[in-house]
C-alpha cells in the first residue's frame, strides 16, 4: 500500500477538559498518513485518479475549526472517521497533538490507526 501524507496541520479550536479551556480556542497540530493506490495516477498524472490532498486538508480544517470536543482522543477519531467514510480511504494514521498542554513538555497527544472495517456499518 502506498501512502499519501499530510504534517504539521495548524488548526484553532476548542479543546480540552478544564473549564478555561471551553473559553479558548487552543491549537492542535495534526500528522495524517492516508492509504492509497498511487499507481494510475502515476500512469495517468491526473489528479482525478488519486486521493486530492488539498480535499482532504480543507475538509478537516473546516471540521477541527468547527468542533469543541473535550478530548483528543475524540477529536482524532472524528478525523478518522471523516478520511475513512467520506474519502474512501482504506487506512489512516492520525496523530493529534496539544502544544504546551503538559508543563515541561513540547506536546502531547494521540496516536491512532483506522481501517475500512473500523467504520462498517452493523
Ligand atoms: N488522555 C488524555 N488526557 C488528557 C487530555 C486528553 O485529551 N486526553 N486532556 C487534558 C487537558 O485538556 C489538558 O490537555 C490541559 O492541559 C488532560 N489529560
Amino acid at each position: 500500500m502506498d501512502l499519501i501524507y499530510l504534517r504539521d496541520l495548524r488548526i484553532e479550536t476548542v479543546i480540552g477538559i478544564f473549564d478555561w479551556e471551553r473559553e479558548i480556542k487552543q491549537t492542535v497540530v495534526i500528522d495524517l498518513e492516508m492509504g492509497a493506490d498511487i499507481r494510475r495516477a502515476a500512469e495517468t498524472d491526473a489528479i482525478e485518479d488519486t486521493l486530492d490532498y488539498k480535499s482532504v486538508a480543507k475538509r478537516i480544517i473546516s471540521f477541527v475549526g468547527e468542533s469543541s470536543f473535550q478530548l483528543v482522543e475524540t477529536l482524532s477519531d472524528r478525523i478518522a472517521r471523516i478520511i475513512v467514510t467520506e474519502f474512501d480511504v482504506p487506512y489512516v494514521k492520525v496523530v493529534v497533538n496539544k502544544q504546551g498542554a503538559v508543563r515541561g513538555s513540547r506536546d502531547v497527544g494521540v496516536i491512532i490507526e483506522r481501517r475500512t472495517e473500523d467504520y462498517a456499518s452493523a
